[in-house]
């Protein structure tokens, strides 16, 4: 639950924080902040997380001109905002003396303002540019890594969790590149800068502020410290009630079936309760904290102006040098206060690197071999599995697959049947090289897989699974998902002999119908006749299909099956069969239990053998 509320992104901040000008900051709230998220900048934990961020360091780098431009009117800009008050004191003091002209000491601010805008307006830009574009080569450089996973990876990693990786944490990582790090050291600037013309100005008045604002400090630190453990837990709690609404919202159907709404509603009050709850208790004590620091601060500033303004009309000090003393006091409480708030940021920014670099660096357990062979082209597939050993990585124990042989002939079609959790899924998983063998061997068309860089092979491979994927997009582009340059022309005629077009035709824009998100739009047949298409227009040596368990009415199942038909000429097939039409069509059939092949024959040897096959069979049921 920490790594929730750490990960969570704060819009409401990101939006101001970035426009926002220090002096329009209030100093309470600063300084409010600055308790909050002080402590957290020296424990152990704090320091090696920080040390996360160098990995933005290549990113970073390839923006080397921008960042040293930046850096520049960083210097600029800081460099005219502290001068400012060395302006105004010039202007007090001299400037109102009879006789003397005023113009030159306004025209000087006027100059160092336009340098301050100007520098500011700049650095901004190229900050915010570098920030952008550093995210954008970050969010692609994390999609592209992931695309590139086997399976196995998404059993572990939650896709959810990728996605908020890719969303919120890239946020995270924005915001501190492209506002709060320029923030942060142009406030680094303003606090030294300040302290050192606070010193110049007045030793006495800033040794006596300093030992003040220690004072009002430490409580501020511990109260703060309070506030944050509570803001977590409120956030934890909104993680909370959204983690019921999600999961309930995904299942309106059962919920209203089981008319459990009162039910459901009732669970969401009392998460939603929970995080009121932590949230007014949050409210509570920063309440506290604000009165505290305002009149803390406050209370001193107005000590030490009291002891200024004697100062001035004991004639121990100029006017000019007590109003930049306390301009100079209130940018050195703006740049502490913003420091403060924007360390809050780098280290969120800081856990968000750390779990980006994790998704970036995960080496992809299939990966091509150092010198791939290059597969013969041949129109047809040639498969020789050598005792096959296989158990899932998550499953050590059990053996998915145990010692199976088996050699497919070129243009052959062999049925692999069988009760369910036999293997025959993970045949295909094996073939397409998802998962590596645990012994044995699979060739194809002679060469080993493991030999084979991954891509070559899935290009030899065209797949039906059991649940088409269909894509948001139209009809035609879901079919041309199978080759992505094939023309429109080559898109029809595998759509036609996969009897797909037969449907298409008829939708409202033909193929150019949206066809829904997943395909919602489509009934199981018509997905399956696109997904067939798809396998048609890839025009692979092997097909893989997947045969659907759920029921098809009899005409659309007639559709389906000489679709696939269709897709089966000429090439080499191996289908997981779960209709006895299927299995009978098959030149052989194998049967698979437990991992193990127990029978192999014809369909009619088969039949006569007397054996599982049979006894399935006879049940209509195959797996
Ligand atoms: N990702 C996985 N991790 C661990 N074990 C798995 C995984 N996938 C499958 N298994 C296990 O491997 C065995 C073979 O599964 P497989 O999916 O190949 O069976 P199947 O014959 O295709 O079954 P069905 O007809 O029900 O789809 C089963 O015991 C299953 O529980």
């Amino acid at each position: 639950m920490r790594h929730a509320s750490e990960t969570s992104f704060r819009p409401r901040h990101a939006g101001w924080r970035r426009v926002r000008p220090v002096s329009a900051q209030p100093i309470e709230q600063a300084a409010i902040d600055a308790a909050a998220v002080a402590p957290d900048a020296t424990s152990p934990g704090a320091r090696r997380r920080l040390g996360a961020l160098r990995a933005l360091g290549p990113y970073l780098r390839r923006y080397r001109g921008r960042m040293t431009l930046a850096f520049v009117l960083l210097c600029t800009s800081s460099g005219a905002f502290l001068a400012v008050p060395l302006a105004f004191r010039g202007l007090i003091d001299h400037g109102f003396v009879a006789g003397q002209s005023i113009s030159g000491h306004f025209l000087a601010l006027f100059g160092i303002a336009v340098l301050w805008g100007m520098a500011s307006a700049a650095r901004f830009y190229q900050v915010s540019w570098i920030g952008e574009r550093v995210t954008a080569d970050l969010r692609s450089a994390v999609y592209r890594r992931m695309l590139e996973q086997s399976p196995q990876y998404f059993e572990t990693t939650r896709t959810g969790e990728v996605l908020s990786r890719l969303t919120g944490d890239t946020t995270l990582v924005q915001t501190v590149v492209g506002s709060s790090m320029s923030m942060g050291l142009r406030s680094f600037f303003q606090l030294f800068g300040g302290l050192v013309m606070l010193a110049v100005t007045s030793a006495k008045l800033f040794a006596l502020t300093l030992l003040l604002l220690i004072v009002v400090v430490v409580p501020m630190v511990w109260a703060g410290r309070r506030v944050r453990r509570l803001s977590r837990e409120s956030q934890d709690r909104i993680a909370d009630s959204s983690a019921v609404a999600g999961e309930v919202l995904n299942a309106i159907p059962t919920v209203q079936a089981y008319t459990n709404e009162p039910y459901e509603s009732g669970r969401f009050d009392s998460a939603v309760e929970r995080s009121f709850g932590s949230a007014i208790r949050r409210a509570r004590m920063r309440a506290f904290l604000t009165a505290g620091v305002i009149v803390g601060v406050f209370g001193s500033i107005v000590f030490v102006l009291w002891l200024g303004a004697q100062a001035v009309s004991g004639g121990m000090m100029t006017a000019g040098t007590l109003a930049s003393f306390i301009m100079y006091a209130a940018i050195t409480a703006g740049g502490f206060g913003t420091i403060a708030e924007v360390w809050g940021d780098v280290m969120r920014a800081a856990g968000a690197t750390e779990r980006l670099m994790e998704l970036l660096h995960a080496e992809p357990q299939i990966a091509p071999p150092a010198a791939p062979q290059i597969l013969p082209a041949s129109r047809q597939a040639r498969l020789d599995f050598e005792r096959v050993d296989f158990r899932y990585p998550s499953r050590p124990q059990h053996a998915a697959l145990d010692g199976l042989t088996l050699s497919i002939r070129e243009g052959e079609t062999v049925a692999l049947v069988g009760p369910s959790g036999a293997g025959k899924t993970t045949v295909f998983q094996l073939l397409q090289r998802f998962y590596d063998v645990g012994g044995g061997s699979i060739r194809f068309n002679g060469v080993d897989l493991r030999e084979l860089d991954p891509r070559a092979l899935r290009a030899q491979i065209g797949l039906v699974p059991q649940e088409p994927v269909v894509f948001s997009a139209d009809a035609r582009e879901n079919i041309r998902y199978g080759r992505r340059d094939a023309s429109d022309a080559d898109v029809l005629a595998a759509a036609r002999t996969a009897l797909a077009d037969e449907f298409i035709a008829r939708l409202p824009q033909g193929y150019e119908t949206f066809v829904g998100e997943r395909g919602t739009r489509l009934s199981g047949g018509q997905r399956q006749r696109i997904a067939i298409a798809r396998a048609i227009l890839k025009n692979p040596p092997l097909l893989l299909l997947d045969e659907a368990t759920s029921a098809l009415d009899a005409e659309s199942e007639a559709l389906v099956q000489r679709g696939l038909e269709a897709a089966m000429q000429g090439r080499t097939t191996l289908v997981i069969a779960h209709r006895l039409a299927t299995v009978q069509r098959a030149d052989r059939i194998v049967v698979l239990e437990d991992g193990r092949i127990v029978e192999i024959g014809t369909p009619a040897e088969l039949a006569r053998s007397g054996g599982l096959y049979a006894r399935l069979a006879s049940l209509q049921l195959v797996g």
